[in-house]
């Protein structure tokens, strides 16, 4: 049990099978978490609707119409321009020190960012920035929700550091908090009178002895009091962008009807808004969907190819093999060969590699048990929550030994092996595979063919720093620093 919820984490491929697979409808929901609440629209993206009708009318949008591979290629010219601009800025900076991770995160947001409002967004750096602070707000109000019972989180990797200097600053505000209410409590007690008004703490404080509150059961009290606001202030913020986007693609639209011709993509709110009428959406629901496309689209990506280069850094090997391929096959078919990336076969068992060692989404995206049901003998209480630890499943040693294991198998992301899940299984699997591959993939190639890669002056292999942060995508603690060398064919 966490607090009132009880929590199971799946660690291993046979019982997520169990939740993905045998019992997928019973868990094809995701329980309902206050932050999202608030700034997901009432949980009404695709990534946190409950299961039902609605889900199932956006899923069915977002795979035909807004992910589909059509769609993914008609952004091609967009991938291609911004792309080039970042080895252009690569170029411009051979032989010293860049921030790979900065560079490549700057560039997956732009072209998420132009595939869903095209340029009629101007202020698209500020909207991801809202974005990032309400993930992080997102992130850390999850222990808040949990902050009585908080030990569990130690059992997760990476994550108690974290958790116990986060835990120790809020502890110390609220303490010294709870200190000063005491203390004009007691004054006035004491007769000494002050012009007070009474606020939550008060009224806590009041009631702890009579109801035999702990401090740490106000604590929790009051954090999830005092993000509340910090999290409504952040829903309208982002409301109130979008919502201009929007409108502005109204007047766009309006302008092209009337004749007055205007150049313009089709971008992802074009196609959403297209859907709006005959499905009855509201406002309120297509920005939820954007959100959800920003939310799953660029941060995913962008650390899938900071790993890869990490890990591929640290193994000249298997660095070499790869710019082999890639350069034989640009050489060749040209860069800009629509089907170019099919051929990259090493490049894309180096790419599978990396999701089992790093998926972006360690924790899968909670599910909830909609009916109580037995698996395995353990009984499953209805609301329990649901956590798939993907992170401890692709990592056992048990079911991975060839180092060279996706060199000679034909796997494919969409065959149901629980042994992998990076982009989960079952009803609520990711829909934007085909849309975060190729984000990947084809920055990765270009990096590769375009540039030789050195670390830091003075820095070994063995020396190089792995470790990572736990976050709602799980990212390096430190940037990727690397030193580039043009390439001349
Ligand atoms: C390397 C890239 C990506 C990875 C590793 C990834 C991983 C995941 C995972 C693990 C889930 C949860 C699946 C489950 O519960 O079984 C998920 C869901 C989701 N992802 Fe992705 N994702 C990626 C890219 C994207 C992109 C590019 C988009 C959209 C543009 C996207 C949109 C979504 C949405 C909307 C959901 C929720 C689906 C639902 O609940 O029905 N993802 N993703």
């Amino acid at each position: 049990m966490l607090g009132e919820v009880s929590t199971i984490v799946v660690s291993s491929p046979d019982y997520a099978k169990e939740v993905l697979k045998t019992h997928d409808l019973i868990f094809a929901s995701r329980p309902p978490i206050l932050a999202t609440n608030i700034l997901g629209y009432d949980s009404q993206g695709l990534a946190l609707a409950p299961y039902g009708d609605y889900w199932r009318q956006l899923r069915k949008i977002c795979a035909m119409e807004l992910l589909s591979s059509k769609r993914v290629q008609s952004f091609q010219p967009i991938r291609g321009e911004e792309l080039a601009k970042l080895i252009k800025l690569i170029d411009s900076k051979e032989g010293s020190l860049i921030n790979l991770s900065k560079e490549v995160t700057s560039t997956l947001s732009t072209i998420v960012s132009r595939t869903a409002f095209s340029r009629k967004c101007k202020n698209h750096q500020e909207f991801i920035s809202v974005i990032k602070e309400a993930t992080e707000v997102a992130g850390g109000f999850d222990l808040g929700d949990l902050y009585p019972s908080a030990k569990w989180l130690q059992h997760i990797s990476g994550m108690k550091p974290k958790l116990e200097k986060l835990h120790h600053q809020a502890d110390q505000i609220m303490q010294n908090i709870i200190n000063e209410h005491r203390e004009v409590m007691s004054r006035t007690v004491e007769g000494q009178h002050e012009e007070a008004e009474e606020d939550l703490i008060d009224v806590l404080l009041k009631f702890k002895d009579a109801n035999n509150l702990t401090d740490d059961q106000i604590k929790a009290v009051i954090l999830i009091c005092t993000l509340r606001p910090k999290l409504e202030k952040l829903h309208q913020q982002t409301d109130q962008i979008l919502q201009n986007i929007i409108n502005e693609h109204r007047e766009v639209k309006s302008r092209t009807i009337e004749g007055q011709h205007e150049e313009a993509e089709e971008d992802l709110l074009d196609v959403l808004l297209k859907f709006k009428n005959t499905n009855n959406l509201t406002d309120d629901q297509i920005k939820a969907v954007i959100l959800d496309i920003f939310g799953g689209g660029f941060e995913t990506s962008a650390t899938t190819v900071v790993w890869t280069m990490a890990e591929i850094i640290r193994n000249p090997r298997v660095m070499w093999k790869t710019q082999v391929e890639v350069r034989e096959v640009f050489d060749k078919e040209g860069k800009s060969n629509k089907s170019i990336l099919e051929k990259l076969e090493y490049l894309k068992s180096v790419v599978k590699e990396t999701l089992r060692l790093h998926p972006p989404g360690t924790l899968l995206v909670p599910r909830e048990c909609k009916q109580a049901c037995e698996i395995k003998g353990y009984n499953i209480p209805f609301k329990s929550k649901i956590i798939i630890h993907a992170l401890t499943i692709g990592r056992n040693p048990k079911y991975w030994t060839d180092p060279e294991r996706f060199t000679t198998s034909s796997f494919d992301y969409k065959e149901t092996n629980f042994e992998y899940i990076p982009f989960g299984a079952g009803r609520r699997m990711c829909p934007g595979i085909t849309f975060g591959l190729i984000d990947v993939e084809l920055p990765l190639a270009l990096l590769l063919y375009h540039f030789d890669w050195k670390l830091p002056i003075g820095m070994k292999n063995e020396e190089f720093d792995m470790t990572e942060t736990f976050g709602s995508v799980v990212t390096r603690k430190d940037d990727l620093y690397l030193i580039p060398t043009i390439y001349h064919p």
